[in-house]
């Protein structure tokens, strides 16, 4: 049974095709589109056995770039299907599920309208993971198609992490708590982790920090989700592409009196304006920060040493609440390339037993790795998240 899976991410969208029954399902196409709504887009399109595509070109929102990855998905020359009525079902990434979705589900009305009753709390991916399902449902009429929540796996988070400390009456008429995000990705890799640290993942206390444009670092104690950074939103925790993350909320009100704003504008601000493009005025991308940072834009230094400082942070205090750690996880865009990222963060760590592995960490990047010394009682691990073999076996299961 082929499966189309996309994961449309704030910045990005990744695919995978995938044949579930083969003998060891058999990833057939993966690729990526990035930089939606920036000058330049790219798709980069990976079938298996074939000649890479790259395709560059400004790519104005999600609607354009799915309709990329279906027209390089059937070409003649670099596709790996003949006709888009191969695709036996399709998932889809979801970030926002609330309390309605505490596992993956079949879409149906009801499903899309509750992924709508969230666009306001998560304004950057739900709106963009229904587009993907819209989509779909215009080129594949009748194909079953299957929505995957980062949310889910942080169902398991204690009240005691979950709640705000804000009047009661407004968790019980509106459900404002802590969610939690890119959870799909933090369950896989915290799973592979343990796997490779030769660590039994339901006895374990690991931090799996997922960087990429959006960012999240969480505790998992035991194989279940204790705590994460993300929050009633992605807005919340590290600084991101384009969100301040954590901030005090009294900073944000004085801002919006002085200035006028609407709460919509507020929200606007700090979602779409802040972060490492607010900052710096540059780019909303690692990459651009980077190359600055070498430069010596003291602005593009501020700003990644504040990034990296922030993931330190919530290291120290996912340690501390979890009473040690074992494992400590990156992923992600920036997890999985940057090596400066995980050298900064682990660096001053001995004190709490991380011994990091400089040598093992330069050049890591695509495979998974161990990236502690041998004899470090902390163990450090670069880990390739792969949320679309996980859709991709939740969309199988509900299908088949
Ligand atoms: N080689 C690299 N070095 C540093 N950052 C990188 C590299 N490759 C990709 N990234 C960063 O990863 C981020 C995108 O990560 P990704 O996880 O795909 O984001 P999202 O899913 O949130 O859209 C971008 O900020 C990009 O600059
Ligand atoms: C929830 C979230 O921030 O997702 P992404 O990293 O894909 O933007
Ligand atoms: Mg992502």
């Amino acid at each position: 049974m082929v499966i189309l899976v996309l994961n449309c991410g704030s910045s990005s969208i990744k695919y995978q095709v995938i044949d579930m029954e083969a003998a060891s399902s058999k990833v057939l196409a993966k690729g990526i589109v990035e930089r939606i709504g920036l000058a330049e887009g790219d798709l980069v399109h990976k079938p298996v056995g074939k000649e890479r595509f790259e395709l560059r070109q400004p790519i104005p929102d999600h609607t354009t770039g799915i309709r990329l990855v279906l027209d390089a998905l059937t070409d003649p020359a670099h596709g790996v299907i003949r006709s888009l009525d191969e695709v036996k079902a399709v998932g889809h990434r979801v970030a926002h599920g609330g309390e309605f979705f505490p596992e993956s589900c079949l879409v149906t009305e009801e499903v899309k309208e509750k992924i709508r009753s969230l666009f306001e709390i998560a304004p950057l991916h739900n709106p963009a993971n229904l587009e993907g399902v819209l989509s779909i449902e215009k080129v594949l009429p009748g194909v079953p198609q299957v929505t995957v929540f980062d949310t889910s796996f942080h169902q398991t988070i204690p009240a005691v992490n979950y709640m705000y400390a804000l009047p009661h009456a407004y968790y019980d008429k509106y459900r404002v708590r802590k969610y939690g995000f890119h959870g799909t990705s933090h369950r896989y890799v915290a799973r592979v982790g343990a796997e490779l640290a030769g660590l039994d993942f339901l006895r374990s206390k690991i931090i799996t920090c997922h960087i990429g444009n959006g960012a999240s670092v969480t505790a998992v104690l035991d194989g279940k989700s204790f705590d994460t950074s993300m929050g009633f939103s992605p807005l919340d925790g590290l600084v991101m592409g384009t969100r301040c993350g954590q901030v005090d909320a009294s900073a944000v009100t004085y801002i919006g009196e002085k200035e006028g704003m609407s709460y919509a504008e507020l929200n606007d601000m700090m979602n779409k304006r802040s972060g490492v493009l607010g900052l710096t005025d540059l780019s909303s991308d690692m990459r651009d920060i980077d190359r600055a940072y070498d430069e010596g834009d003291p602005r593009a230094i501020l700003a990644r040493d504040m990034h990296y400082g922030r993931i330190k942070k919530f290291v120290g205090q996912y340690a501390a609440e979890m009473g040690g750690v074992d494992l400590i996880v990156f992923t992600g865009g920036v997890g999985e390339n940057s090596e400066e990222m995980r050298e900064s963060v682990c660096s001053g760590l001995e004190f709490m037993g991380v011994k990091f592995d400089p040598a093992a960490n330069k050049g890591a990047r695509g495979v998974d790795k161990l990236l502690s010394a041998p004899d470090s009682r902390v163990k450090v691990a670069m880990i390739a998240t792969d949320e679309e073999l996980m859709i991709a076996t939740d969309t199988y299961n509900l299908v088949k």
